[in-house]
């Protein structure tokens, strides 16, 4: 099976999930809900594999999609994990992944976060900033073990994505400044309670070039070679994440030019590779399902009212991105110019402007590309239940999480009892 099978139209033109009618996966499970593919899944995580070979391993970043099927199987196909908090660690766990293949980024990790990941034994700490490696010193040294350590470079590089996902410029506040890493090195190799194993970078986001990513790559591979001269012993390099997929007719580098670009300027240093990836790996693999609930016409504009919203799938909204967005089947009459909109009471809730659709309420649309920052940003806004994750694997569907109740709406709160 090949991706491009896993999200298909049959010979009747209608949207097939792998060999599951993606219609009848509406009417048994109801809208909105997301679908992901298990072949789409494993070939993805495969292509990166295959591109990276003996040279390094793959922690799939587990912010892009958390659903514990997924990681659980993204752990038996082969993957590491990249972490950003103690619940992503939880997940990992739950799912059956190693914390020895657990790397933990992020620039607010608490004391309790630090305290659960050195005793769950992971792999690498990425540090981001003096503050944050003097708190997992301290730790460290009360609990009486080594915090393995990578520092997060910035390299200042410009990743040439939306701002919002761009990580690696010296005004982020992401990662250290190249110029004081050195130091800082130095007094974690003298530490008893610390012990370096890396550098690691991550520039940022949906990147459609690998040229600021064969940058970046440059800087800090010049960088570990005048560590390694100093006598400090870095065994692996994070180059993190950031690989761009096609939304709508992007085009986007495949692993292959992602790994060459990055390998290819540290090859001579002896170390082992970690690739970060989240969005090539589940992005494509996955798709929102949503229902027309209305027709209606506001002066020169007609909008599809849908029953999914900004609430279940935020990157519209927050980045204004741009989706395929196509009726499950097709009409032969009937196409126009028509917005995609949700039902929050925000004018931000909008899936797409002036889309050549034909449809009418009752019809299921598909929002591809979802999988990735979809469910994972997904929230209760407008007090909306969260929708169903299903996962299809050949012509079976597994219901991954079911759809939030009003009780799950409501759970941990209480209502006013005192005077
Ligand atoms: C440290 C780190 N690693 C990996 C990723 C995964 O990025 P992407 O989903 O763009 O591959 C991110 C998010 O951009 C990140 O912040
Ligand atoms: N949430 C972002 C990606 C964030 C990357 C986090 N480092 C998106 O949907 O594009």
């Amino acid at each position: 099976m090949t991706v491009a099978d896993g999200f298909y139209r049959n010979e009747n033109g209608e949207l097939q999930a792998e060999s599951v009618s993606i219609q009848d996966i509406a009417k048994r499970f109801d809208t909105p809900c997301y679908i992901y593919s298990r072949a789409m899944l494993q070939e993805n995580l495969m292509a990166y594999k295959e591109a990276l070979g003996k040279r390094g391993s793959i922690c799939y970043a587990v912010k892009a999609n958390g659903n514990l099927a997924l990681l659980s199987l993204l752990a038996r196909f082969g993957a590491g994990f990249d972490i950003v908090s103690g619940g992503e660690l939880a997940r990992v766990l739950r799912a059956g992944g190693e914390a020895s293949r657990v790397v933990f980024s992020g620039v607010g990790k608490s004391a309790q976060e630090i305290r659960r990941a050195l005793l769950a034994g992971i792999r690498c700490f990425n540090v981001e900033s003096t503050a944050e490696l003097e708190r997992i010193e301290k730790i460290a040294s009360e609990s009486r073990t080594r915090a393995p350590i990578a520092l997060r470079i910035n390299p200042d590089i410009d990743p040439e994505t939306h701002p919002y996902i761009s990580t690696g410029l010296a005004q982020s506040k992401f990662g250290i400044p190249l110029a004081e890493a050195e130091d800082i090195y130095k007094r974690a190799a003298q530490s008893p309670s610390l012990a370096v194993k890396g550098v690691a970078f991550h520039i940022g986001s949906q990147l459609l070039s690998t040229r600021p990513l064969r940058e970046a790559a440059e800087r800090v591979g010049e960088f570990v070679a005048h560590l390694q001269d100093s006598g400090i012993n870095i065994a692996h390099i994070d180059v993190g994440g950031g690989l761009g997929v096609r939304y709508v007719d992007e085009e986007a580098p495949d692993p292959r030019n992602h790994v060459a670009a990055v390998s290819t300027p540290l090859a001579n240093l002896g170390v082992e590779l970690i690739f970060e990836p989240g969005r090539a790996i589940v992005a494509e693999a996955g798709l929102l399902l949503t229902r027309v609930e209305y027709l209606k016409e506001n002066g020169e504009r007609e909008f599809a009212v849908v029953d999914a919203g900004m609430n279940d799938y935020l990157r519209p909204a927050l980045y204004n991105a741009e989706h395929i967005i196509e009726p499950i089947i097709l009409r032969q009459d009937g196409q126009r110019s028509i917005d995609v909109v949700g039902p929050i009471c925000e004018s931000a809730d909008v899936f797409a402007t002036d889309c050549q659709l034909a449809v009418q309420p009752g019809d299921i649309l598909a929002v591809r590309c979802a999988g990735a920052y979809g469910f994972a940003m997904a929230s209760q806004y407008n007090s909306r239940p969260r929708p169903a994750e299903i996962l299809v694997d050949g012509s079976h569907t597994h219901l991954i999480r079911r759809r939030e109740t009003l009780d799950d709406l409501m759970r941990g709160e209480s209502v006013f009892v005192g005077d």
